[in-house]
């Protein structure tokens, strides 16, 4: 038996391996299981081109729990290493890697979230064991090693009589880590580590349920078998013609086992140059409540899950999305800001939003129907992309759609090209009319659409940004809500519209609706619309709207504090009903039609409310009684 002393150059590493990240001790399990699998796949290399002399098998890596002896075992089939390779590899290369790793970012470790995932290797079973045993037979004939640490600095090495190829890696939990012996706690940490990885990892066994024979004389059977955790061949690792619409739908099922939604399509990725990436985002369907988003796209690196956090990787609004993203090129053992600054991230980012947007442009071309079908579940994404992304707001123009309240879906081009005979206004703005609430906004709607304009229905949270961005891009284009102001001023015509009022009668109906009406919160506006055009109506001018909306949703303009509520009372001169208001003789049956038509008006923006809305009822049937 050999004892030395690991090269210790920090006075001891242990208690700082110990501390280190705290929160993802439990990352040491998946670093053993990654060098498990790695020492088993260079055995299958090494036999593939005829390097090592013996049969690679079915191997597969164990892990087990003695609850007892509060140990916890990693065992595998992989190459092992001689004596001689443990002091290379273990006691100098192993460790000097831990502790280059450790002053590098002990400091920065806490603001860089990605660090803990990857890099400290072999020595971070010391986060959680008190004491490690390595028990490892090299391919090559040469005795078995067994090699042994504590925790400080000294270690012994030693023969063992262990006669089958592999290594077995043995944890002595510590008092305070215990948890690691619990079953359950281990078959989580595999679930969410491990289960795609590329050797099988048996963990135990289970029992299943067999059905012997047939009709009558079926029996059912108990039978132990190898409790495999995880899918060593997921679909991203396939190639696209491999897989079916069936295999993709499966395989969302894998990954998010508690989504009962089916996803709405897929997009495969699978690049080699400049970049290694592979993986398979899912449009799944999306609610306009953000903020329910909880699956989230899987990084992993060569199968290894690594995160679920990849911002800064997949440009923001793609981050909806769901599915795995795998890449040996994405550095992990450096922080965020560092990640989102290196070249090979900038351009996997844009390779996945041109492949996301030639997939939907593809959808669009191919199956337009069926595009629209889905438009409401992807518009989010889409829009979102075309505000955050300069290529994508390029490559949806194609693509992005602008539905009718009458379910018809246009693109912007094509929209343009049937309204402009109709609603370009004098000034030659073309002039796009939208409801944002089909019930609310219904007299509206209607009003527009027997001028026959067409009304859009633009619902999506965003949509007020995407409005301001078009109108940005595209000459004379406006967006204009229907409520947003008389009929007649949403597309101004030149024409000249002729009151039936005189200056002075208009002055009189001011002045008694201005009494009438609280000031505080309408602005009065006498219009001369046709006499058959609704006598009162309350309008909420855009501008103000929108940059309200914005504001709420983020973004938008600044610094304009809050946004203040204002409402437009548009009283049309030419009704029936203003002449009737003027020639009232009574004061307070002139209050009353005014109070009364506000009301009205109010009841058709869904303002009306609360005891405004009982003192209505009340006056109504007073009046028709
Ligand atoms: N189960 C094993 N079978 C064979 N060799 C192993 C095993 N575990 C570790 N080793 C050897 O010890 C070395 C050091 O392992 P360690 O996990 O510290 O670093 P690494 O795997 O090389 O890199 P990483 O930091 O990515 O984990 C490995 O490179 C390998 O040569």
């Amino acid at each position: 038996m050999t004892t030395g002393n690991i090269n210790v150059s920090v006075e001891n590493i242990f208690p700082l391996i110990k501390k280190f990240l705290y929160s993802d001790h439990e990352i040491f399990l998946r670093e053993l299981i990654s060098n498990a699998t790695d020492a088993t796949l260079k055995l299958k290399h090494l036999t593939s081109i005829g390097e090592a002399n013996v049969t690679y098998g079915n191997p597969i890596i164990d892990v087990r729990i003695d609850k007892e002896g509060k140990k916890l075992h990693i065992i595998d089939q992989g190459i092992g290493m001689t004596a001689q390779e443990v002091e290379k590899y273990i006691n100098q290369i192993a460790f000097s890697g831990a502790e280059e790793f450790l002053n590098k970012y002990k400091d920065s470790a806490k603001d860089s979230g990605i660090i803990g995932h990857f890099g400290l290797g072999f020595y971070s079973a010391f986060m959680v064991a008190s004491k490690v045993e390595i028990i490892t037979k090299s391919y090559k004939d040469e005795p078995a090693a067994h090699w042994s640490c504590d925790g400080s600095p000294q270690y012994t090495l030693e023969a063992h009589e262990k006669t089958e190829r592999g290594t077995e890696i043995i944890l002595h939990i510590a008092e305070d880590s215990l948890e690691f012996i619990e079953e359950q706690r281990i078959s989580t940490l595999l679930v969410k580590y491990n289960k795609f990885m590329p050797i099988p990892i048996r963990f135990g066994t289970r029992t299943e349920t067999n059905t012997i024979g047939e009709g009558e004389d079926a029996k059912e059977e108990q039978v132990e078998i190898d409790n495999i955790i995880n899918n060593p061949t997921p679909a991203w690792t396939k190639q696209p013609s491999e897989l079916k619409d069936e295999d993709y739908k499966n395989f969302y099922r894998e990954l998010y086992p508690m989504q009962f939604e089916e996803p709405l399509f897929n997009i495969h990725l699978n690049v080699d140059y400049p970049f290694n990436l592979t993986g398979i985002l899912y449009f799944p369907k999306l609610s306009n409540d953000l903020s329910m988003q909880k699956d989230r796209i899987q990084l992993y690196q060569n199968q290894v899950f690594v995160t679920d956090n990849v911002e800064g990787i997949v440009p923001e609004f793609l981050t909806m999305l769901r599915g795995v993203i795998d890449s040996p090129d994405i550095p992990l053992n450096v922080s965020r800001s560092y990640l989102q600054a290196d070249g090979n991230v900038k351009k996997i980012s844009s390779y996945i939003t041109r492949k996301v947007a030639d997939k939907l442009s593809s959808l669009f071309k191919d199956n337009r129907e069926d595009f629209e079908k889905k438009w409401n579940d992807i518009k989010i994404v889409i829009e979102y992309g075309m505000l955050s992304e300069e290529k994508f707001f390029e490559k949806a123009s194609s693509f992005a759609l602008y539905p009718t309240v009458d379910n018809q879906y246009f693109t912007l081009e094509e929209l343009l090209e049937k309204v402009k005979p109709l609603q370009t206004d004098k000034d030659g703005k073309t002039i796009l009319l939208y409801a944002s609430n089909e019930e609310t906004q219904h007299s509206y709607i209607e009003e527009a659409k027997a001028k026959g304009y067409e009304v859009l229905l633009l619902d999506s949270p965003i949509v007020a940004h995407l409005m301001q961005k078009l109108e940005q891009e595209k000459e004379n284009l406006s967006f204009t809500r229907v409520d947003s102001d008389s009929i007649e001023n949403l597309i101004k015509k030149e024409e000249d519209r002729i009151s039936k009022l005189s200056d002075q009668e208009q002055e009189t109906l001011k002045t008694a609706l201005t009494e009438a009406i609280p000031q505080e919160k309408y602005t009065v506006q006498l219009e001369a619309l046709e006499s058959d055009a609704t006598p009162f109506r309350i309008t909420q001018p855009e501008f103000m709207r929108r940059m309200k909306e914005m504001q709420q949703t983020g973004g938008g303009m600044f610094g304009f504090g809050n946004f203040p509520e204002i409402y437009n009372l548009v009283v049309n001169t030419n009704s029936e009903l203003a002449t009737q208001i003027l020639t009232t003789k009574t004061k307070a049956k002139q209050e009353r039609l005014i109070k009364q038509s506000l009301d009205l008006a109010k009841l058709s923006q869904g303002l009306l409310k609360g005891e405004e809305l009982t003192h209505f009822i009340k006056r109504s049937f007073e009046m028709i009684k």
